[in-house]
């Protein structure tokens, strides 16, 4: 089974938080691909797809959200899990509002709940901005990525298994979907 790790990054956190993921994934013995969203032109040669983006001001990118609304048919036959990294310094362990057009999507697809994933924010990005000035750092909590991977390798099962009907399903749909473009 290949899972397909994709995120949406401005400054290299999310990208960071995307590769342990594939790390983990790969330990646990799956073959996992990590791209930069805009580098995926298709889900379909993925059984799972796992999406990250950083929030900014309360809300994905832009690109993760077109992504999910891009690619929504073909991931409602897929498992999909979503996070996003975003919280800094004393609130680094806080979940993050999911923001409504992401929260919709991911109803649509059956996802587990989106996971907040703690950020990291470079000084040179905030000069001049005292607010901002005071989260500087790197908040990121590897043993978390790790975990909440290790948790989805669990849902996923043995690797090379997977059920056969989910596998006609998805190539039944893909099919319809490559007919109607
Ligand atoms: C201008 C600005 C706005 C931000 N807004 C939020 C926010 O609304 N919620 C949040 O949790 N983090 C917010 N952050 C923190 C970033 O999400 C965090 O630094 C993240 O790890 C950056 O990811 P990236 O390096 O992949 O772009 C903000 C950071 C900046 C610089």
């Amino acid at each position: 089974m290949t899972v397909l790790v994709t995120y949406a990054t401005k400054m290299g956190a999310t990208a960071s938080i995307a590769a342990a993921i594939g790390v983990e994934l790969r330990a646990a013995g799956f073959a996992a691909d990590v791209h930069e969203i805009g580098a995926v032109q298709a889900v379909t040669p993925y059984e799972a797809v796992v999406l990250g983006s950083a929030i900014y001001q309360g809300r994905w990118l832009p690109e993760a959200v077109r992504f999910l609304r891009r690619h929504e048919r073909q991931l409602r036959t897929r498992r999909v899990w979503l996070f996003h990294s975003g919280p800094l310094g004393a609130s680094r362990q806080q979940a993050q509002p999911v923001p409504a057009d992401v929260a919709r999507l991911a109803r649509e697809f059956g996802a587990p709940p989106v996971k907040t994933f703690a950020g990291n924010l470079q000084a040179d990005v905030v000069l001049h901005d005292d607010d901002l000035e005071r989260l500087v750092g790197d908040s990121r909590d590897w043993l978390d990525v790790r975990a909440w991977t290790r948790q989805i390798a669990t849902t996923l099962g043995a690797p090379g298994e997977g059920s056969a009907h989910d596998a006609r399903q998805r190539t039944h749909d893909d099919a319809r979907d490559h007919r109607a473009r």
